[in-house]
C-alpha cells in the first residue's frame, strides 16, 4: 500500500521543520519518495500533518474495569483525538505487575486496538507499595515504565530501590506525588473554594512533599524520575530547580490543569473531581509558565474513564478522574497555541518528540524517512462542540462537554493506516 499525503504544512519538532511538502507512506513506513504513483492521495492542502500524538498516561480499565472502558473503545477515542500511541496504567484488575497481564493487554491491543498501546508496569508488587515487581520480566514481556500511579509509594526506602532497580532497565519510574496523609478524604483543592463548598480539602503540600521526597531519592540513586500530572505552581518550581541540578528528572501535565481552576467546582460537577484537583489561577499560570519554558516536558490526558452510576453520586463519592483523550489536541491548540504560550512546533514536541525520548520509542514521535508511519493532520479551522453523544469513549465524564473548539485531528494515521476521519 502507498499512500501520498499531498501539498501538506509538515511540523515536526525533532527535525525543525515547519513547511509544506508530501509525505509518502510505503508499507507503513515514512519514505522519501517512491516511484510510480500512490494507491491513494490525501489531499493536504490547507492541512498540518505531525507526528502521532503519543499519550503517556491513560487508564485503558481492561482488563477488570471493563464497564468503564476496554482497549477497543478506548483506543477508539484515542484515535479520534489525533492520538496513535497509549501508555495505559497498571491499575487495572488484576493489574499489571506480571507478564501474563502485559501479554494479554498487548495481545488485546494487537486484536482489537486501533492505535498503538503500551502498557506501564506496577512498580511495587499489588500496587501495594510493599515489595518491588519482577521489573526485568515485565520489561521484557513490554512494558516502557514503571508506576503505582494512584497509589504512590509512601516507604522512601522502597522508593529510592525501585529508582536504583529501574536504572538497570533503563526504565523511568512515573510518581503521583502524594502524601495520602495529607491528602487523606480530601476531594478537592483545598482553599477559600472547598470552604464555601463545604469540601473536605486537598493542599498543594500534598503533591509537593512527595515531588520533593522523589526529586531527592533521584539525586541520591542517579535514577530517572517522571512525574505525572503536575498540578501546582510549587511542584514546577520545585522540578525547574531540580532540572538545573543535573538530576534525571522529566515531567508531565494535563489539559486540564492548563484550563481549569477549582472555580469549576462551584456547580458540584463530579467530572471536575480528579487526583490532583482542579488548583488556582496562579497554578494554572505557573504550569504554562513551566511548559514554556521547558520544566514541563509533556502534555498527556490521565484519561481516567469512569461510569455514570459512579460519577452521578454525591460530589464525597464519586470516585476521581476525567476522560481525556478526545479534547486533548484541541485545548492544547487552543489554551497554548493560540494564546502564544507554546508555538505549535514546540506544542507538538511535547506529544510527540519528548515522549518518544525520555520513554525510548523507536521509530515514533517524528516524522523522519524510515520511521513508522503514524501521522495525525490538523485542521485549524475545523470547528466543532464537545458534546456528550459524539463522545466515543464508553466513559462520559468530561468537564468539557459543552466546549466549542477551533482546531482539531482531522485524520489519524496509524502504521500507514488511516485508522479515523472526520
Ligand atoms: N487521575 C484520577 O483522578 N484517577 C485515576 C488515578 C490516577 O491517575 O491517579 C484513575 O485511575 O481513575
Ligand atoms: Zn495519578
Ligand atoms: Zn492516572
Amino acid at each position: 500500500m502507498r499512500l501520498q499525503i499531498k501539498d501538506i504544512k509538515i511540523v515536526d519538532p525533532l527535525q525543525n521543520r515547519d513547511s509544506i511538502g508530501d509525505i509518502f507512506v510505503e508499507n507503513g513506513r515514512i519514505v522519501s519518495k517512491f516511484s510510480g504513483d500512490a494507491d491513494k492521495i490525501v489531499d493536504g492542502r490547507g492541512k498540518i500533518a505531525v507526528p502521532g500524538l503519543i499519550d503517556i498516561h491513560s487508564h485503558l480499565r481492561e482488563p477488570g474495569e471493563e464497564g468503564k472502558e476496554t482497549i477497543y473503545t478506548g483506543t477508539r477515542s484515542a484515535a479520534k483525538g489525533g492520538i496513535t500511541t497509549v501508555f495505559c496504567m497498571p491499575n487495572t484488575n488484576p493489574v499489571i505487575d506480571n507478564a501474563p497481564t502485559v501479554e494479554f493487554v498487548l495481545l488485546k491491543a494487537q486484536k482489537e486496538g486501533l492505535v498503538n498501546v503500551f502498557p506501564i508496569g506496577c512498580a511495587t508488587k499489588g500496587l501495594r507499595g510493599m515489595e518491588i515487581s519482577e521489573i526485568g520480566v515485565l520489561k521484557k514481556a513490554g512494558i516502557v515504565a514503571v508506576s503505582d500511579d494512584g497509589f504512590p509509594i509512601a516507604n522512601s526506602q522502597i522508593m529510592r530501590r525501585t529508582l536504583e532497580y529501574t536504572k538497570m532497565f533503563k526504565l523511568p519510574v512515573i510518581s503521583h506525588g502524594e502524601d495520602k496523609e495529607l491528602s487523606k478524604n480530601g476531594v478537592m483543592n483545598e482553599g477559600k473554594n472547598s470552604m464555601v463548598l463545604g469540601l473536605r480539602g486537598i493542599p498543594k503540600q500534598a503533591e509537593e512533599v512527595m515531588v520533593s521526597r522523589d526529586i531527592m531519592l533521584a539525586e541520591l540513586t542517579g535514577g530517572y524520575l517522571h512525574i505525572a500530572h503536575v498540578s501546582t505552581a510549587g511542584s514546577v518550581e520545585l522540578i525547574r530547580q531540580a532540572k538545573k541540578k543535573g538530576i534525571k528528572i522529566t515531567a508531565e501535565t494535563c489539559p486540564h490543569y492548563f484550563t481549569l481552576t477549582d472555580d469549576a467546582v462551584k456547580v458540584y460537577n463530579t467530572n471536575t473531581k480528579i487526583n490532583p484537583p482542579l488548583r488556582r489561577q496562579e497554578d494554572v499560570n505557573a504550569i504554562k509558565q513551566g511548559l514554556a519554558d521547558g520544566t514541563i516536558d509533556c502534555i498527556a490526558t490521565d484519561h481516567a474513564p469512569h461510569t455514570e452510576e459512579e460519577k452521578n453520586r454525591e460530589f464525597d463519592l464519586a470516585p476521581f478522574g476525567i476522560i481525556g483523550f478526545e479534547t486533548i489536541l484541541s485545548l492544547v491548540l487552543n489554551e497554548l497555541v493560540d494564546s502564544g504560550i507554546l508555538s505549535l512546533s514546540k506544542a507538538v514536541s511535547k506529544m510527540t518528540s519528548n515522549p518518544a525520548k525520555i520513554f525510548n520509542l523507536e521509530g515514533r514521535g517524528t516524522l523522519k524517512e524510515g520511521n513508522i508511519a503514524d501521522i495525525t493532520i490538523i485542521n485549524m479551522k475545523y470547528s466543532y462542540e464537545f458534546k456528550k453523544e459524539n463522545i466515543v469513549s464508553k466513559s462520559k465524564n468530561s468537564p468539557f462537554i459543552g466546549r466549542k473548539f477551533k482546531g482539531g485531528a482531522v485524520m489519524t494515521m496509524v502504521g500507514g493506516n488511516i485508522v479515523w476521519q472526520v
